[in-house]
């Protein structure tokens, strides 16, 4: 029988009680690149310190700065810095989170209110947030509270670290890493992050690489103000068009990336990881049931895999000042801004993605002959992490999911990003492994994200076997 059989009991038994919680938390709508949504944010940091605290936690607040949005010059959310049992002759374990979410809109398509958990006929918890990041984040404080109601004694010192700023590129956060590392970090073994999901939807996985991500403005500023298509089309250089040339000429229709260079950094793909992806349980089929229709460029699994974890990828991700309401309205939009990213792989040099960029977009522009003003930047970025699924964190993190699932998770890489991974890994010294909740059809940033009751469920019973794993490991 296994060891934690009255904490798997105890997390069944609390079921409705955790769900009650994700709820309470998705209804609080923290947005971190919204203006209005700020005092949400804070809001949600300050529920995730209050109920740590009342669990028995030490816990801190940090102020990580300010930052310019939307003309205004808001605080930073704070990041929540806990402390769960200080024990000198028990392994330390640091777990990461965030508890900011990208925006929602119910127009946006989305069948039910995203602020409101709805639970529907297949036992989806659907809400924005449910599995990027609030479910992840909420097991943790659910899986160390089942342990203290089972009667256990949590087999770690915990501790944590939950910001409010990763869906905008985890600003000031690396700062206080840095600056905690001796401090409120201080000895940490090692480190685990639960933020990403699964390859399919049946077999967990764990994971040791992740993508980066620099994200891209490019502004063109026309005329003072919104004009009439019939008074002035024809007369003026239009922002728009000069915008959609130019994001036309950053990627094919296939993919390719079209800036001079580009791939040059890119590493070469080695022997052993190629044979990395044979044995691994993923289907064409099963992503076209989730994407709805037959919509993959590529013609083999092993190769769109490798697009999603190990090539550079481009997306043209919106216009901000372009129309885009319902209805036809005749007007020329005095001042647009494309935005667009870059998913960086190893061994690119952020530096030299944004250098190479930014001159291509000048040079394109200059093309143009036009009269507006172009200005490229870049926003924010994050870099990519790559790591070895061979250290006993793993080896743990492994263990658990047999013991929850009975198999042997997968071992994947990952598409997304999270950029603060390899700070910790620098700056505490530490081997950091990925765990994720959530399954490959969660739909986060999508609409209609959901978190399977399942895998939230599981997922808590694989923390507690996690940490009583690590407890036994040779770190
Ligand atoms: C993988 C993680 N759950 C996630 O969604 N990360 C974001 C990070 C980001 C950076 N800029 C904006 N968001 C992502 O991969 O898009
Ligand atoms: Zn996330
Ligand atoms: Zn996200």
């Amino acid at each position: 029988m296994d060891s934690l059989s009255k904490y798997y009991e105890t997390v069944e038994q609390d079921k409705q009680h955790y769900i009650d919680r994700l709820s309470e938390i998705v209804a609080i709508p923290s947005v971190s690149c919204s203006a209005d949504h700020r005092p949400d944010v804070v809001r949600m940091g300050h529920w995730l310190k209050d109920q740590w605290e009342a669990l028995g936690a030490e816990t801190k607040l940090v102020n990580p700065g300010t930052q310019e949005l939307e003309g205004k010059t808001l605080d930073l959310p704070p990041v929540v810095l806990g402390k769960y049992g200080n024990d000198p002759a028990k392994k330390t374990l640091l777990v990461y989170g965030h508890y900011d979410v990208q925006p929602a809109l119910k127009e946006d398509g989305w069948s039910t209110d995203p602020f409101k958990l709805v639970i529907n006929d297949k036992e989806q918890m659907v809400g924005r947030g449910s599995t990027d990041d609030k479910g992840p984040v909420l097991g943790w404080l659910c899986s160390a509270e089942a342990y203290k109601k089972a009667g256990l004694e949590y087999p770690v010192n915990l501790k944590f670290c939950f910001e409010g700023m990763e869906e905008s590129g985890s600003e000031g956060l690396e700062e206080v890493i840095r600056d905690e590392a001796d401090k409120w970090f201080k000895g940490t073994d090692v480190v685990c992050i639960s933020d990403n999901y699964w390859l399919g939807k049946e077999k967990p996985c764990l994971t040791y690489g992740l993508r980066g991500v620099s994200y891209f403005y490019i502004t063109v500023q026309g005329p003072g103000a919104d004009l009439h298509s019939g008074v002035f089309g024809g007369t003026v250089h239009e922002p728009m068009t000069d915008l959609v040339n130019l994001m036309s000429k950053l990627v094919d229709v296939k993919g390719k990336i079209l800036i001079p260079g580009i791939y040059d950094g890119v590493a070469p793909v080695t022997d052993e990881e190629h044979q990395a992806y044979e044995g691994l349980e993923f289907k064409h089929s099963d992503m076209e049931d989730d994407l709805k229709h037959k919509v993959i460029v590529h013609d083999e699994e092993k190769k769109t895999l490798m697009h999603r974890w190990r090539m550079p990828s481009l997306s043209l991700h919106g216009i901000e000042g372009a129309f885009y309401n319902p209805g036809a309205k005749t007007v020329i939009p005095a001042r647009v801004i494309g935005k667009f990213s870059i998913r960086t792989v190893p061994n690119m040099d952020r530096a030299e993605v944004a250098r190479i960029t930014c001159k291509y977009l000048n040079e394109e522009f200059a093309k143009l002959g036009s009269k507006n003003k172009m200005t490229a930047e870049m926003a924010h970025d994050g870099p990519w992490w790559y790591s070895s699924p061979k250290h006993p964190n793993f080896v743990a993190g492994a263990k658990a999911m047999e013991r929850v699932f009975g198999v042997q998770p997968d071992l994947t890489r990952e598409g997304g990003s999270i950029p603060i991974t390899i700070s910790f890994q620098e700056a505490l010294n530490c081997n950091v492994l990925l765990l994720p909740m959530g399954s490959a059809d969660d739909g986060a940033h999508s609409i209609n994200e959901k978190l399977n009751i399942r895998n939230f469920i599981e997922g808590i019973k694989v923390f507690g076997a996690y940490v009583d794993e690590l407890s036994k490991a040779d770190l």
